[in-house]
C-alpha cells in the first residue's frame, strides 16, 4: 500500500505528474493538493482504470492536513515557474519567484513536518537548490528532520541529457537506455553532466565546440522551454514525466527492490561516510549535492562520489561550487530569518 500526494496537483506539472503518478500500479492512493481545482482534477482521474484511489483536497477544512495524513511519498511542484528572461539561477537577491515559492514551501513544509513527518519529500518547486534546505530547516525546527526522506528532483537534468546524447549518436530509441550521470544542483552552471560516464559514449570525432554546445544545452534546457513557450510558462511535461520517474524508483526501493540509483540532490549527512567522501572528493564542505544515490527501504541508502572525471569535468564542478554554495545559504537563511 503506497500513499502519494502531490501538492500543487491542479498546475501545469502538477496535472500530468498526477496522472503519471496515477498510471503507476504500485500506488493505491493518490492525495491531490492545490489552492484551487483540485476537486476537479481528481475526479476526471479516479476514472481512470488503475488501482490508485483519487482525492482532491483545498486548504478550507484543514485540506493539507487531511491529504498529508498518511502520506509515504509527497511530491512538492507548488510554486510559480519562470517566464522569459528570469533566471532560476539566483544569488543573494530575492527575486521574485524566490520570494513566492520559497514561501509557499515553507508552508507546505510545515504542513509535512506537523501531519506527515516521515514521509519521503520530492521536491520539484524552484529554485531547488535552496527550496531543499528550506524544507530541511523547517522540518529540523520541527525535531522531524531526517535527510534520507529529503530528495531534489534534478531528474529532468538527467531525462535531458539521455535525449540530447541519443540525438547525438543519432538514434533517439536509445534515449530511453542512455544514462548520464547529471550532477551539482539544479540551475545553470551548477548543472553538471559527467559525459565522460555516459553508458553510451559519445562519438570519438566529436569536436570540444560540440562537448561545449552539448554541455551548454544539458546546463540551460530550462531556457529552451521557457523561450519557446514564450510566456506561457518553463517545462511542465518533460517535469512531470521526469517526477513520475523518479518517484516511481523510490518507490520500488522503499518497496525492497534492489539495486535501484538515481541521481538526486541530497543533504550529505543522509549517508555519512558517503557524504564525508563526496565532500573530500570536491574540496568542500557543502552540505548538499546532487549525486548518485542508491536508494533503499529508507530513502537514501548511499551517496556515491562523483568517480574519475575528465579535465573538462573537473573544471565543471569548479565553477558550480560556489554559485550552489550561495544558493544553498540562501535557502537556509530564508528559515532562519524569513522576513527577509
Ligand atoms: N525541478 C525541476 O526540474 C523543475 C522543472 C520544471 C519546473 N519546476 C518548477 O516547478 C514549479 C511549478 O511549475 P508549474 O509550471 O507547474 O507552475 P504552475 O503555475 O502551472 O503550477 C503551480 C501550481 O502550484 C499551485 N500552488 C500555488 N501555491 C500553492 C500552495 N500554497 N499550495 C498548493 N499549491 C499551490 C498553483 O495553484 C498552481 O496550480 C515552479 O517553481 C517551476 O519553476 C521545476
Ligand atoms: O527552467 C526552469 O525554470 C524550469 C525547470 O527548472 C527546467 O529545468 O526546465
Amino acid at each position: 500500500m503506497v500513499k502519494a500526494v502531490v501538492l500543487g496537483a491542479a498546475g501545469g506539472i502538477g496535472q500530468p505528474l498526477s496522472l503519471l503518478l496515477k498510471a503507476n500500479p504500485l500506488i493505491t492512493e493518490l492525495g491531490l493538493f492545490d489552492i484551487v481545482n483540485t476537486p476537479g482534477v481528481a475526479a476526471d482521474l479516479s476514472h481512470i482504470s488503475t488501482p490508485a484511489k483519487v482525492v482532491g483536497y483545498l486548504p478550507p477544512d484543514d485540506g493539507l492536513k487531511k491529504v498529508l495524513t498518511n502520506a509515504d511519498v509527497v511530491v512538492i511542484p507548488a510554486g510559480v515557474p519562470r517566464k522569459p528572461g528570469e533566471l532560476i539561477v539566483m544569488v543573494t537577491r530575492r527575486d521574485d519567484l524566490f520570494k513566492i515559492n520559497a514561501g509557499i514551501v515553507r508552508d507546505l513544509a510545515t504542513g509535512i513536518a506537523t501531519a506527515a513527518p516521515k514521509a519521503f519529500i520530492l521536491v520539484i518547486s524552484n529554485p531547488v537548490n535552496s527550496t531543499v534546505p528550506i524544507v530541511a530547516e523547517v522540518l529540523k525546527k520541527h525535531g522531524v528532520f531526517d535527510p534520507k526522506r529529503l530528495f531534489g528532483v534534478t531528474t529532468l537534468d538527467v531525462v535531458r541529457a539521455s535525449t540530447f546524447v541519443a540525438e547525438i549518436l543519432g538514434d533517439l530509441s536509445l534515449s530511453k537506455s542512455v544514462a548520464v550521470p547529471v550532477v551539482g544542483g539544479h540551475s545553470g552552471v551548477t548543472i553538471v553532466p559527467l559525459l565522460s560516464q555516459s553508458s553510451h559514449p559519445l562519438p570519438a570525432n566529436l569536436t570540444t565546440d560540440q562537448y561545449e554546445a552539448l554541455v551548454k544545452r544539458i546546463q540551460f534546457g530550462g531556457d529552451e522551454v521557457v523561450k519557446a513557450k514564450d510566456g506561457a510558462g518553463s517545462a511542465t511535461l518533460s517535469m512531470a514525466y521526469a517526477g513520475a520517474e523518479f518517484a516511481a524508483k523510490l518507490i520500488r526501493a522503499i518497496g525492497g527492490e534492489k539495486g535501484v540509483s538515481a541521481p538526486t540532490f541530497v543533504n550529505l549527512s543522509a549517508d555519512p561516510s558517503g557524504g564525508e567522501a563526496l565532500k573530500k572528493e570536491l574540496g568542500q564542505d557543502l552540505d548538499y549535492f546532487s549525486t548518485v544515490v542508491e536508494l533503499g527501504p529508507e530513502g537514501v541508502a548511499k551517496i556515491n562520489t562523483l568517480g574519475s572525471l575528465t579535465d573538462a569535468e573537473t573544471a565543471l564542478v569548479k565553477a558550480a561550487i560556489p554559485e550552489l554554495a550561495t544558493n544553498i545559504q540562501t535557502g537556509v537563511s530564508f528559515i532562519a530569518s524569513p522576513k527577509l
